[in-house]
């Protein structure tokens, strides 16, 4: 066991918490809980994402209705989130242990008080020893506020609590090199340094009626967590100690190396904050400027502009190349910056008629994915 104190995210699919019949499968919910108990005992602090609800409440009413209806679903959901955390709470408190639930938006995320909100409750429960228990707030999310799936919730929570590992637990052994409910012959891959097209185009989607997203929310989870400093492993939830073992460093499942450590809380808050709504293409020298000095976004640098936004969007900035090399938040709307771009700074107030200052992108409010090099 590694002897310093770590923070461990452990993110449940509805195909972990569930038998065969959709209904929650309580001897594999205790055992999981064993594993927590026994890292807690090392001095290990344990977060839960725990997915379904949805199954839950199928099971406890007995109902037989349409899944792809959003509205069953967060029917679904607020009847089983009450199930659910009662079975957790029953099942922890068997080991004298606590848990505390958080129910999230990507709103509550977005925006940044909330966000500092949801992380003082997460500290706090951390700090008094009790094991937060985390799912998206199905009954109120829309989907504008949505995360849409509990892969990308559980990095985001990981970003919050300064984790050092995410484990996402699912049906399969790992990341395969194909579906293998399609593909038997698919070989399971055990290490990951860098997440790029051609290892997300082997992800496909869930195999079952409740999970959400599949392979392809795990790799985006993966992208994120690893992109601010976390290790993640994909792992199947039903091996024997699984979370005890990935938390000792031992070879289980598919494991992807964090690529770089964003320590200050702003850059975290803009790592996991709002979707990007645009994207701008950068020249080579500001790719440069930006990689090896942190410099900030000139209008100079900038060679292209994709999708619509307004002034004070995040936005993704992508070199010639579309390889995405940060992301941040844009002082200028697109049509602003459709007429300034390749431009000195001295000529906005020229061209536009009003300026918002000289750059583009502040270097405080931007991200560089992988660090200065
Ligand atoms: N390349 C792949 N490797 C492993 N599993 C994959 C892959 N592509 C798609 N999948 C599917 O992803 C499913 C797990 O995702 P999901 O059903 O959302 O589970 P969970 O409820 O654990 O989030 C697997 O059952 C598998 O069918
Ligand atoms: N919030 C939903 C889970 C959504 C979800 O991402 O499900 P899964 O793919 O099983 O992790 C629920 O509790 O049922």
């Amino acid at each position: 066991m590694s002897e310093t104190s770590q923070t461990i995210v452990v993110k449940l699919g509805t195909s972990v918490l569930t038998s065969g019949s959709f209904t929650l499968d309580k001897a594999h919910m205790v055992e999981l809980v064993r594993q927590c108990a026994q890292l807690k005992k090392k001095g290990h602090k344990i977060i839960l994402v725990s997915s379904g609800a949805v199954a839950a409440g199928k099971e406890h009413l007995h109902l037989s209705c349409d899944l792809s209806n959003v509205n069953n679903k967060q029917m679904l959901a607020a009847v089983g989130q009450s199930h659910l955390i009662h079975t957790w709470q029953t099942l922890f408190n068997l080991y004298g242990m606590h848990v505390g639930q958080m129910l999230l938006t990507r709103a509550d995320l977005d925006d940044r008080e909330r966000y500092l909100n949801a992380r003082d409750t997460l500290k706090a429960l951390i700090k008094h020893d009790i094991v937060p228990i985390i799912n998206e707030n199905d009954a109120v999310a829309t989907q504008e506020i949505k995360v849409g799936d509990n892969d990308n919730l559980s990095a985001l929570a990981a970003i919050l609590a300064k984790a050092d590992k995410l484990l996402l637990l699912t049906d399969q052994p790992g990341l395969f090199t194909a579906d293998p409910r399609a593909n038997p012959d698919a070989k399971l891959i055990n290490l990951v340094d860098k997440i790029d097209a051609n290892l997300k185009a082997l992800a496909g989607g869930s195999g079952t009626h409740l999970g959400t997203g599949g392979m392809a929310t795990k790799l985006q989870a993966a992208d994120i967590a690893c992109r601010a400093g976390v290790e993640v492993i994909i792992a199947a939830g039903h091996k024997d100690n699984v979370i005890v073992d990935a938390a000792l460093g031992e070879d289980v499942g598919t494991r992807f190396v964090a690529t770089a450590s964003v320590t200050e809380s702003r850059k975290q808050w803009l790592m996991a904050g709002p979707p990007a709504s645009g994207e701008l293409i950068l020249d080579d020298g500001a790719v440069r400027a930006m990689k090896h000095s942190g410099s900030s976004l000139l209008a100079k640098g900038l060679s292209d502009v994709l999708g619509k936004f307004e002034r004070g969007a995040m936005v993704k900035l992508c070199d010639q190349n579309g390889e995405q090399i940060a992301r941040g938040i844009c002082r200028y709307s697109s049509s602003d910056l459709a007429q300034i771009k390749g431009q000195h700074s001295e000529q906005i107030n020229q061209l536009l008629g009003y300026d918002y200052g000289a750059v583009v992108i502040h270097r405080d409010d931007l991200v560089l994915f992988g660090g200065l090099t």
